[in-house]
């Protein structure tokens, strides 16, 4: 099932995740390195300060990915590096280590796709209030501008927010990611400053940009447990929470009616003119794909139900998602249908399972992740042949990193990472995934 000449295939990291070395050089510290330095937040008490040493083995990490004949790479900046205090003075030494980075993936035939914003705010802008103020869309927009001046160009695939949603509901309202906050009136500012922050961005890559940027969106399609009209209702109301939230306001310039009615007195009146701000077009979609969500009647949790039945006879993963790869096909077509078929790329998909450790002479035999990307590429080139706008696909992840408050008891990666002496060796879903790409899907 060959894939249409041109189709990206890449991998995925981010930062705070793989770097290491959160204040080396000059660089600021971000939300993420107070949380994980704050005592019982991150599983294992698990913190970012080494993660991958990838700020310095970056060069072995590009050698892994040409032996994986990736085509394209997409990570994320961390703002604090390139601007320790959030704005102002730049720091030289960050911007460097990313322009090295670039110019070396170039030099690899590989193409850079950034994200300007993967949930590492520096702790600075945090302290003014960060997401809450509203000052947080010109402090985007003055660090984007930074980033665009010295390296657009080279990077030619731009992303200013990964996974708002996540940013929100992980950071504002469940607190169980960084800053850690529970306060369901801050959530509904704390998501609209993202999108206004996403709108002064785009404007910015406008005015001086000359290749593509897009956002990109966690989507988790929600399926009634039953057909009883409350599990119904509440089935509506954890896809207006989750998938329509940001996509309306991007692309059709207002909220979804049913989310403003879920928050009642905690939404805010927001200025018309943010929303038209926030619409400014895209070059592409980002969609990022783990699972689907089966929603039951919770009338004691909001916004979300919490209870997820398990479905009999499916394979969960190690974070207890279910894997569900019909849910890939579903989220394509409904965003072509309701958003204009936009050009997407699955940004990020993957799934952590109980890898078998690294057996004799170096291998890891990861079936179970092998198996889940095979299944979730055999939707994508049905897509395409039902008419979505699909160009590329990134593996989450290049290698096992940090991932977030489960520390590193999660691994994800098409590369094993020895966190004890950081030696990285290719697990079999890498070999695979390299002659997947080498046949551009043929293998499938
Ligand atoms: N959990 N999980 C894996 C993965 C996470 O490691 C990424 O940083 C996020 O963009 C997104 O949540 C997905």
């Amino acid at each position: 099932m060959a894939f249409p000449d041109g189709f990206l295939w890449g991998a995925a990291t981010a930062a705070y995740q793989i770097e290491g070395s959160p204040l080396a050089d000059g660089a600021g510290a971000s939300i993420w390195h107070r949380f994980c330095h704050t005592p019982g937040l991150v599983h294992g008490g698990d913190t970012g300060d080494v993660a991958c040493d990838h700020y310095r083995r970056w060069p072995e990490d590009i050698a892994l990915m040409r032996r994986l004949g990736l085509q394209s790479y997409r990570f994320s900046i961390a703002w604090g590096r390139v601007l320790p205090q959030g704005t102002g003075t730049a720091n030289s030494a960050g911007l460097d280590f990313y322009e090295r980075l670039v110019d070396q993936l170039l030099e690899a035939g590989i193409a850079p796709n950034a994200t300007l914003y993967h949930w590492d705010l520096p702790a600075a802008l945090d302290d003014r209030g960060g997401w809450l103020n509203r000052d947080s869309a010109d402090w985007f927009a003055e660090y984007a501008d930074l980033v665009f001046r010295r390296l657009d160009g080279r990077v030619k695939m731009w992303t200013t927010l990964n996974e708002p949603w996540v940013v929100m509901d992980g950071g504002y309202l469940s607190g169980a990611l960084a800053p850690g906050h529970r306060n369901l009136f801050e959530a509904p500012i704390v998501a609209h400053n993202l999108l206004r922050a996403h709108g002064k961005a785009v404007q910015a890559y406008r005015a001086s940009g000359a290749h593509r940027i897009g956002l990109v969106v966690n989507l988790e399609p929600k399926y009634p447990a039953s057909d009883a009209p409350q599990d119904r209702v509440a089935t509506r109301r954890a896809h207006a929470y989750m998938n329509r939230h940001f996509m309306d306001p991007v692309f059709r310039g207002r909220y979804d009616a049913v989310l403003v009615r879920m928050f009642g007195a905690a939404w805010p009146a927001f200025p018309a003119s943010d929303l038209d701000l926030i619409r400014t077009p895209i070059d592409f979609l980002g969609i990022n794909y783990y699972t689907r969500n089966v929603v039951r009647d919770d009338a004691g949790r909001f916004p979300l139900p919490v209870e997820r039945p398990v479905q009999r006879g499916a394979t969960y993963t190690e974070t207890g998602w279910e894997v569900f790869p019909q849910g890939l096909l579903d989220t394509l077509n409904w965003v072509r249908t309701r958003y204009g078929n936009p050009p997407v790329y699955i940004t990020e998909n993957g799934a952590a399972f109980d890898d078998p450790p690294v057996a004799q002479g170096g291998a890891v035999h990861d079936a179970l992740r092998t198996d889940y990307l095979r299944q979730h590429l055999r939707v994508l080139h049905r897509a395409i042949a039902e008419g979505c706008d699909l160009r590329g696909y990134y593996a989450w992840s290049l290698l096992d990193n940090l991932e977030w408050a489960h520390g590193y008891s999660k691994r994800f990666g098409l590369v094993h990472v020895d966190y004890r002496n950081q030696r990285r060796t290719l697990k079999d879903s890498g070999a695979w995934y390299a002659r997947v790409i080498a046949s551009n899907g043929q293998c499938l």
